[in-house]
């Protein structure tokens, strides 16, 4: 599958590269940015670079964390690459918010795969992320130096949060991601207004079918390999602290399940939701996926 390269641009030691391409499982172009880090370039470096993903929030494209979360420093430290996928499909026959709200549809499509009309034609989130997506990457990077699919780790914020926590749980036991983590997540979305919002209009009204996304019903079903940990910060003046991110649910949801004492709940006094706040704990996350990615 063939990616157009938009912009090639010089950041820290390596490059960020504005790519699109024709997603099958979306029907539509994807925006997607990856961060190659300095290694890559360097002719006396020959080591495979594994790639975090980070998944972004409500309203974000790829650039928002291309811009703003300042990964690049972190990916020459350890020498991984990152790649920014976009929220949802886009253009002007694309459905969205009947209401024309952002907590849904364009820029919110919550990483699942809808199974609801009109959504279920384009809003296939869940397989463009964490199937079609890193394939494609790994035939166009076809060089034997990166590596977008084996050794892998997966992180998000907010929504993108929800999303690298569902996903890091969904495939544990193919063992597709490395490690997990996440900024201000959604964590039980089947039981917040953002999530009940998306879940009905793209899972339709069985709230069965919602559960199977939900990190606090996948922690119960999902049996941790032994030692594996997820790390998850939170700011405490966060807005959407009470209302729709609730960490505290996905902590008493793994009591009593190999999960309990592994998700390391990181609540950082005085911190927002903004990018000033995921920037801030970028390089605590980066640290954490660098050692289980075999890079340090
Ligand atoms: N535009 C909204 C605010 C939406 C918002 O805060 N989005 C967050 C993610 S929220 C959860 O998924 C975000 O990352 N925004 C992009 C950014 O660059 O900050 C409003 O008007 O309140």
């Amino acid at each position: 599958m063939s990616f157009k390269v938009h912009q090639d641009v010089a950041v820290c030691g390596g490059r960020l590269l504005k790519l699109c391409h024709f997603s099958q499982v979306i029907g539509r172009m994807m925006d997607v940015n990856v961060y190659v880090p300095k290694q890559y370039y360097s002719q006396a470096d020959s080591k495979m670079i594994p790639a975090v993903y980070y998944l972004s929030g409500l309203t974000c494209s790829p650039q928002n964390a291309s811009e703003k979360a300042y990964w690049p420093f972190q990916a020459d430290k350890y020498g991984f690459a990152v790649v920014f996928p976009d929220t949802s499909p886009r253009g002007d026959d694309i459905p969205s918010d009947p209401e024309g709200f952002w907590d849904f549809g364009i820029g919110a499509g919550f990483y699942v795969n809808a199974t609801q009309k009109p959504y279920d034609e384009h809003y296939q989130m869940y397989d463009y992320i964490h199937k079609e997506l890193p394939t494609s990457l790994d035939e166009y990077f076809a060089n034997g130096r990166l590596d977008f699919v084996d050794n892998v780790a997966i992180t998000g914020h907010s929504m993108g949060g929800f999303g690298a926590l569902a996903g890091f749980l969904k495939n544990y036991d193919a063992n597709r991601y490395k490690s997990c983590s996440a900024f201000a997540p959604i964590v039980n979305p089947t039981k917040v207004p953002w999530g009940k919002k998306a879940f009905g209009e793209y899972l339709g009204p069985n709230e069965q079918a919602w559960k199977e996304y939900d990190p606090c019903e996948l922690v119960k079903k999902v049996r941790n390999r032994g030692n594996d940990r997820i790390l998850i910060h939170q700011g405490t003046k966060d807005p959407f602290l009470e209302s729709n991110l609730k960490p505290e649910l996905l902590l008493e949801a793994s009591k009593g399940t190999s999960w309990e004492g592994k998700i390391d709940l990181k609540l950082v006094d005085g911190f927002d939701h903004s990018y000033y706040f995921v920037s801030t704990f970028v390089p605590e996350h980066a640290a954490f996926h660098a050692k289980n990615l075999g890079l340090t």
